[in-house]
């Protein structure tokens, strides 16, 4: 069997798209899987990096609001959609799989064109416009959340990749702190805003980096490819990334993250167990906020608005947060379990369905 997974961009879609590859691969060694992405994404990284192949299809973002930008969608997306056809010719897929976002759709019409079965897994809590399209053109839609827009879904969850959702966090503590060179003993707050960095949390979180280290807090900050931010001068440890590629190290180094709501970060970061400060990008459809809603109303993790979160309120409420081991571990423990975290072969079966 041969399965062309589309998804990229950002990790939010490539992610799953990886987790999705491994778990096919696991469950038949025989079933070939090739990507399809786009050349400016983190995919055009990451895919390749992961063994597997990739092909490419012109980018085509969606516009949310009417302009000059929507009226050139419908050229654009009639030449993804021949490009997505010269791969599924060459390819010859038996099963699409898309992951939504704008590499997705010229998959979705290639597969309608060649009467391929496909199949749509939605990431958030709240479908985007790319994958409202596909499930039109299926019976077989997944989702990461119950409830999502989607009539006729399945909720099977988020896939998740493998490094991630079979790690022993107190395991591996030690090895991961001293791997990104942090006291083996100090609170460890996470600080990450998605694959993209968020500078709204950068700068809060930068500015209470010295009340922090009063609390005897180190910090790792994962800020973001593009971001820049310079480590500030502080008595105990505040080591700065621009991205991490073992997300899994950065996790059993923490006790606690600020962070995004994108899909893939909260399931993640809650099924690992480890308590969040979850702070939703204010853009977009708003899914970041009902992504998090679950782990948060399970006491896994606290919702705080982005313009509510200064490096005052860091300082005030992150500090004390990360010196409560009994809060600490109350939360993460209501964190565990609310998302699944066996998605990936769910998701795997259901393709596999599909392609009979
Ligand atoms: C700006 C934007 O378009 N954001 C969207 C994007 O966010 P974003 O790409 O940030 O999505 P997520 O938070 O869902 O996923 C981030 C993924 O990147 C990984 N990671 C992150 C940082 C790092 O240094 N290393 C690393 O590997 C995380 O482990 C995770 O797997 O996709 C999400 C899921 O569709 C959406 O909810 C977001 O609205």
């Amino acid at each position: 069997m041969h399965v062309l997974l589309a998804g990229g961009g950002t990790a939010g879609h490539t992610s799953p798209l990886l987790a999705t590859a491994d778990a096919l691969r696991r469950l038949d060694p025989t079933v070939r899987v090739t990507c399809l992405g786009t050349t400016s994404g983190l995919e055009a990284r990451l895919v390749p990096e992961a063994g597997l192949p990739l092909e490419f299809v012109p980018k085509v973002p969606l516009p949310r609001r009417p302009g000059k930008a929507l009226l050139q969608v419908p050229g654009k997306l009639l030449a993804a959609r021949r490009a997505a056809l010269e791969v599924v010719d060459r390819v010859r897929p038996d099963v699409v799989v898309g992951f939504g976002g704008y590499v997705s759709v010229p998959a979705y019409l290639a597969a309608r064109t060649r009467r391929l079965p496909l199949v749509v897994h939605e990431g958030n809590a709240l479908a985007g416009i790319a994958n409202k399209l596909g499930a039109r053109l299926t019976r077989h839609v997944a989702t990461s959340f119950p409830g999502t827009d989607i009539p006729h879904a399945t909720y099977v969850g988020l896939p998740v990749r493998r490094m991630v959702s079979t790690l022993d966090r107190d395991a591996l503590r030690a090895e991961a702190r001293a791997s990104f060179g942090l006291d083996p003993d100090r609170p460890t707050l996470l600080v990450t805003g998605g694959s993209q960095g968020a500078a709204r949390i950068n700068a809060a979180v930068l500015g209470a980096a010295h009340a922090l280290s009063r609390a005897g807090v180190q910090v790792l900050h994962v800020a973001g490819p593009t971001q820049e931010v310079d480590a500030p001068a502080t008595d105990v440890p505040y080591v700065v990334r621009q991205y991490v590629d073992r997300m899994d190290l950065a996790y059993a180094a923490a006790d606690a993250v600020v962070c995004r709501a994108g899909s893939n970060t909260v399931t993640e970061v809650s099924g690992v167990g480890l308590p969040a400060v979850y702070v939703p990008l204010p853009i977009g459809n708003g899914e970041q906020a009902l992504n998090a809603r679950p782990v948060v109303e399970a006491g896994g993790g606290l919702l705080v608005a982005d313009e509510e979160l200064t490096s005052e309120w860091v300082a005030a409420h992150v500090a004390p947060m990360l010196t409560d081991p009994e809060g600490l571990s109350r939360m993460g423990a209501a964190a565990r379990g609310v998302m699944k975290l066996d998605a990936d072969e769910t998701l795997a079966r259901m393709i596999m369905e599909a392609a009979r």
